[in-house]
């Protein structure tokens, strides 16, 4: 409207209606869009609230399949110490990392025969065949051990783990296993062997009781290490493989929170370990395989024409090694994350003290399986393999009696009989 007849109107009563319509139009106006922008704000937010509903619950679903009152219920009961008849000691409730994997299930399965409880936890990764796993995880179940699928990446799902169940003890077991994988993927060693042994040392810190932990080292911290048998006390600063260097970082830093926070910490060096239920990444399993089908097999001959040894391990001796080291693991100290006074370290080799070489082995597995292998001899490529180990085992047996009792013979006999049952002659499973 001109300024003239907005100050000055010809009809005045007209310009009145008029402004009057126009205030009232514009009024009309400015609250429809109010309305409307109210709306669209609502609209918004709605939409909004349900996108974050839809990715929380779609983070759950991917990312974790854990919580809930029947799920707190079956870690309470699986955790459930059984009252023992013929020992004074109260027994133990462990939390089993890697409990679906081959030293994993076999610990799980002897701490709960004897009334500890057990509670596991393990990715399910597909580094070997996850039905494998998924086999070991259905045999617990049966005794009434219940892994909770998940990484121990995973913090919050952890602390969940202690909200519900105040451990006395954690048998640290989920790894990166294979020493020439890490060349493969090194991204995997580092996940599990340092970020996870981290982020499951940081809640054990923070846990109220904090728990003792025992976890698996490896006999690979040896590396290029020449005296034999191999100490404890023996250098273990070369490292032949990523694999050996994540172990012995392992090393380091439980001693770290063992100093600082007062964990009760004892690393199990674990001498290449095998036995029904393995893992079918090792030689002797993948040879067994390669054997029953008629397919060549590859044996790695050391520097000179000398033949590779290890000192191969029955998993029943390794079992009896990992719960003395619990039985006598003494307290964690800390409380509230802070350090109340001086918590045991230890380090034990657990092995058999008879090193065997790669021929030998191959030949004990054609007796048992009563098939001739077909053999292609090579130079060991440079893969972060080492010419030979063998253990000293006298602390062990020193601070809880370790005796290993079982032969390659003895124990490859025994893996034999359990592989033909689980695959049969085709390779197939059977279970
Ligand atoms: O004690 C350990 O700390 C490690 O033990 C195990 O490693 P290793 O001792 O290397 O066992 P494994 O692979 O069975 O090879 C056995 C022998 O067969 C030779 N070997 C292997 C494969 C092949 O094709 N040919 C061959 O000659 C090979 O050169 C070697 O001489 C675990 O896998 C590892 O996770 C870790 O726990």
């Amino acid at each position: 409207m001109p300024l003239e007849e907005e100050l000055f109107p010809s009809t005045p009563g007209k310009v009145k209606n008029q402004t009057m319509n126009r205030q009232l139009h514009r009024c009309f106006s400015s609250t429809s869009t109010l309305f409307l922008w109210a709306l669209f704000l609502i609209a918004l937010t709605a939409s909004y609230l349900s996108f974050q509903s839809f990715v929380d619950s779609g983070s759950k679903y991917f990312t974790a399949s854990w919580g809930g009152i029947q799920w707190e219920k079956q870690v309470r009961n699986s955790a459930q110490i059984l009252p023992r008849r013929s020992s004074s000691s109260p027994g133990m409730s462990v939390l089993v990392t890697g409990a679906a994997g081959f030293v994993g299930s076999h610990v799980s399965l002897a701490l709960k025969k004897r009334g500890d409880g057990v509670v596991g936890i393990d990715n399910f990764n597909s580094y070997y065949d996850p039905s494998l796993k998924k086999a070991r995880k259905s045999l617990l179940n049966d005794h009434g051990i219940f892994i909770v699928e998940g990484d121990i990446n995973d913090a919050k799902l952890l602390a969940k783990l202690f909200d519900v169940v105040a451990f006395t003890h954690v048998m640290h077991l989920a790894a990166q296993a294979g020493v020439r994988y890490a060349m493969e993927n090194p991204g995997s060693y580092v996940h599990s062997n340092i970020a996870g042994l981290v982020n499951l040392l940081e809640i054990c810190k923070s846990a109220n009781p904090q728990p003792s932990i025992v976890w698996a080292s490896s006999s690979s911290v040896y590396g290029l290490n020449e005296k034999v048998p191999f100490s404890e006390s023996d250098r273990t600063d070369q490292p032949a493989s990523l694999y050996a260097a994540t172990k012995k970082a392992g090393e380091e830093i439980t001693h770290t929170y063992n100093h600082i926070y007062g964990l009760s910490i004892t690393g199990l060096r674990f001498f290449t370990v095998y036995g029904p239920w393995g893992r079918p990444d090792m030689a002797y399993f993948s040879f067994t395989r390669n054997i029953l089908q008629g397919k060549p097999i590859t044996i790695y001959r050391g520097k000179n024409r000398v033949d590779l040894a290890r000192d191969f391990t029955y998993i029943d001796d390794i079992v009896k090694g990992c719960i003395g080291s619990l039985d006598t693991s003494g307290k964690s100290t800390g409380t509230g994350g802070k350090k109340r006074g001086p918590a045991p370290y230890r380090i034990f080799n657990l092995g058999n003290t008879s090193p065997v070489t790669v021929p030998t082995l191959v030949s004990i597995l054609e007796r048992h399986l009563k098939v001739k292998a077909k053999k292609n001899v090579i130079d060991m490529p440079g893969n972060g393999d080492v010419p030979f180990t063998h253990a000293n085992i006298s602390y062990a047996s020193k601070e809880f009696g370790y005796k290993p009792t079982t032969d390659l013979q003895t124990g490859l006999k025994k893996f034999v009989r359990w592989y033909l049952s689980y695959y049969g002659y085709n390779g197939k499973s059977v279970t």
